[in-house]
């Protein structure tokens, strides 16, 4: 079976400012070495077969966010190659809608934009309304929305669209604990058609249930991959450990991979 999703070498570069001006003045002046490189992935490798149901854990800043952004090409990666075998749809709050217009013109444009007729979108309009459970203020600006109200519209759109490959970051987190079981019914009834997905989350539980592999990242590199038993019994284990370190055990840690990370970006400044 070919991969669905396949990742080599992903890395992403952000430039780290002291002050807003040097922002600028790296713009104007690039030769200048404003602003220091700061790496939020770094050599990212994955296969990811058909009908897999991937999880991305780590803790805050792993960059598991920046890694489902780059999967549905929504940023690109610095480095690398990205190939994913199907049409990406991402769900996270706040993800793609518009605060300016309304629930029922985001859900409009959205379907417009992937090529939806007007006939086929009052279809699927009422569908997306109902499930999402915003009848009553679907003709409200977006920006009046509590975050879990566009979680659900989110995900609500991204479900009936009915994309190969579905990635949800966090999306079930902000929504009630009813949205979030009729979330992961959707998603179990994605599983059984053998769709692809990721499935960003801090709550283990929710990856048990539900992922068959987990990518467990550290600040930007690939700690673990593999089975979702294995590599979450690791992961809790780590959890369990960095809750009973003090501030100062943290920082090191923290220190520790990052200067992990800086001997893989000099190696590779040498090899190339
Ligand atoms: N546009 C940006 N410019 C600079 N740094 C960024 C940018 N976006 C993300 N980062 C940095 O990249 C790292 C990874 O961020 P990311 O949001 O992917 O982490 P995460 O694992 O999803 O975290 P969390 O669990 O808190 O949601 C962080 O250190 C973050 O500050």
């Amino acid at each position: 079976m070919s991969a669905k999703v396949e990742l080599k070498n992903v890395a992403k570069k952000y430039k780290l400012y002291k002050k807003q001006s040097d922002r600028l003045l790296d713009m104007l002046l690039p030769f200048k070495g404003y602003g220091e490189d700061f790496y939020a992935l770094q050599n990212v490798s994955l296969s990811v077969d058909e009908g897999s149901i991937v999880g991305l854990v780590g803790i805050n800043g792993s960059g598991k966010s920046t890694l489902a952004n780059i999967i549905a090409g929504i940023i690109p990666a610095t480095e690398g190659e990205v190939k994913s075998d199907g049409n990406v749809a991402l769900i996270a709050v706040n993800a793609g809608l518009d605060a300016k217009l309304t629930g029922r013109e985001n859900i409009e444009l959205k379907l417009l934009m992937l090529g939806f007729t007007r006939k086929q979108i009052k279809e699927m309009e009422h569908e997306i309304i109902e499930f999402a459970e915003i009848e009553k203020f679907i003709d409200q600006p977006v920006k009046t929305y509590s975050s879990g109200m566009k979680s659900r519209l989110g995900f609500s759109i991204s479900v009936r669209v009915n994309p190969d490959i579905l990635i949800i970051d966090e999306a079930l987190s902000v929504g009630d604990s009813s949205f979030a079981e009729k979330s992961l019914e959707k998603m179990m009834e994605f599983k059984e058609k053998g769709k692809t997905m990721f499935f960003v989350s801090h709550s283990i539980s929710q990856m048990k249930k539900f992922c068959d592999h987990i990518l467990w990242l550290e600040f930007g590199t690939v700690k673990e991959y593999g089975k979702a038993d294995v590599v979450l019994k690791d992961y809790e284990k780590f959890l369990d450990d960095y809750k009973k370190m003090s501030k100062a055990d943290k920082k090191k840690y923290r220190d520790e991979a990052l200067a992990r990370q800086a001997v893989i970006v000099k190696e590779k400044i040498l090899q190339a």
